[in-house]
């Protein structure tokens, strides 16, 4: 019976992807649903940054640039990150925060269509994207126009041949719905527009293949699904057809064609390396590197299966919490459990990485969570976020989780 515990053990038993969860240093009683917002420290990290301090940093100083690889750092790992995103080598590069790419992307991207005027971005994106799409509008002087999610569409055909860049996230941040990436991408090249594509919640938990689906632009974190720890270096994608052509705003030294000839003006480097800005955060870099080794091993495609398994049992789960429990919102029977509605879509193809509840009260309900074993978060307006990350979470963690759900709700109700 998929609603026992017993089943869940049995899941567990026969998991593929159950040693992957030791690769992980998971704090002891506590169920990890929150790696939407900070994947776990991968054992693999502390080594890592122990053998860059002690072994290169502190015998080697400034040699270790070019005799361990730091150099190329940037551009090694967007590789590695490159084959997760369904990117061919050479297109991605990593360094600074989500935010600075985002900035770089969608500026690139206006500059990449000269004289159209307007700037598309979902309204639903997360607030950085919001804050940064407006600034790069003022910046270029274009006309940011935000539009409601599934929007695009009807706005590319209003401002038809005006539309120059398009600034979507993958995932939704608050609801967790997937959106069609080559469709969309379709779409807005039909209209003679340039996507950039947010991946922060889709890279390392649905198989997005960027290459195939002609992706213009796209940024991520790396501290989500990529578990490169608080603060990791995004990265950048451009697909090779733009290279000659992008015109990137943030044009730091390591970018330049030549840069220890130390000349006047900026010359953009071949390839993805004009990517490059400054002086790579190279520790925070290192420790990307190490942390996708377990991903990397597991496969995208083998996490997402398990992903959307862990979701099916949940929403299985829920359902038998009793009537009320799962549907439209309002209150729960009497006496039971308060009602609680999935906002995420339920279908598989249009699932990110996390589930969303509509709870009253939800930043309650987390709380409640947190007390009984469960990390998870709160997101305005009553949503609450559960992180079922294929990689290290379990079908036992997902039978005690909606326990525990069940007693927070009753409790915060
Ligand atoms: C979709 C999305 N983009 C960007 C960010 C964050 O950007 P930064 O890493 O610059 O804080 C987040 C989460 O913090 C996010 O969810
Ligand atoms: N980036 C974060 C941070 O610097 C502090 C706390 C949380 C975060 C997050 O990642 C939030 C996350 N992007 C979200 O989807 O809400």
């Amino acid at each position: 019976m998929e609603s026992t515990r017993e089943w869940a053990v049995r899941q567990d038993a026969d998991d593929p992807l159950s040693s992957f969860r030791k690769e992980f240093e998971l704090p002891e009683g506590l169920i990890q649903l929150n790696g939407n917002s900070l994947g776990p420290l991968p054992r693999a990290v502390p080594g890592a940054l122990e053998r860059a301090m002690r072994h290169q940093w502190g015998p080697r100083l400034i040699r270790a640039w070019f005799e361990d690889g730091w150099w190329e750092a940037p551009v090694r790992t967007g590789d590695r990150i490159g084959r997760l995103i369904g990117a061919a080598p050479g297109q991605t590069v990593v360094g600074e925060s989500t935010s600075v790419q985002l900035f770089n992307a969608v500026t690139a991207a206006a500059r990449l269509r000269p004289g159209r005027t307007v700037l598309l971005s979902d309204a639903a994106n997360f607030p950085t994207d919001r804050y940064l799409a407006a600034s790069v509008a003022r910046l270029l002087g274009l006309r940011l126009t935000e539009v409601p999610p599934g929007g695009i569409g009807e706005a590319l055909e209003r401002h038809r041949g005006r539309v120059g860049a398009v600034l979507c996230g993958a995932v939704d941040f608050r609801t967790g719905e997937l959106f069609d990436v080559p469709r969309l991408t379709a779409e807005i090249h039909a209209a003679g527009a340039v996507a950039v594509w947010d991946l922060s919640h889709a890279a390392g938990a649905v198989p997005v293949e960027v290459d195939a689906a002609g992706v213009d632009l796209a940024v991520g974190c790396g501290y989500k699904y990529l578990c490169g720890g608080p603060g990791a270096p995004a990265f950048l994608y451009a697909a090779a057809r733009h290279h000659g052509a992008l015109d990137l705003p943030v044009t730091g030294w390591h970018g330049h064609a030549r840069p220890f000839a130390m000349e006047d003006t900026f010359v953009p480097a071949e390839g993805i390396e004009r990517a490059r800005t400054g002086t790579p955060h190279i520790l925070s870099l290192l420790a990307l590197e190490a942390a996708l080794e377990p991903l990397e091993a597991a496969g995208v495609a083998a996490v997402r299966r398990k992903s959307l398994a862990l979701g099916d049992q949940f929403l299985g789960l829920l359902r038998d919490l009793g009537p009320g429990a799962e549907g439209a919102p309002g209150p729960g029977p009497e006496g039971g459990v308060p009602a609680v509605e999935v906002v995420t879509p339920t279908a598989p193809e249009r699932r990110g990485g996390h589930l969303t509840l509509r709870v009253p009260g939800a930043a309650g309900v987390s709380a409640a969570l947190l007390e009984r074993g469960v990390l998870t978060d709160a997101r305005p307006p009553s949503l609450l976020r559960l992180c079922l990350n294929g990689l290290y979470v379990s079908y036992t963690d997902v039978f005690d989780t909606v326990t525990a759900l069940r007693d927070a709700l009753e409790v915060t109700r």
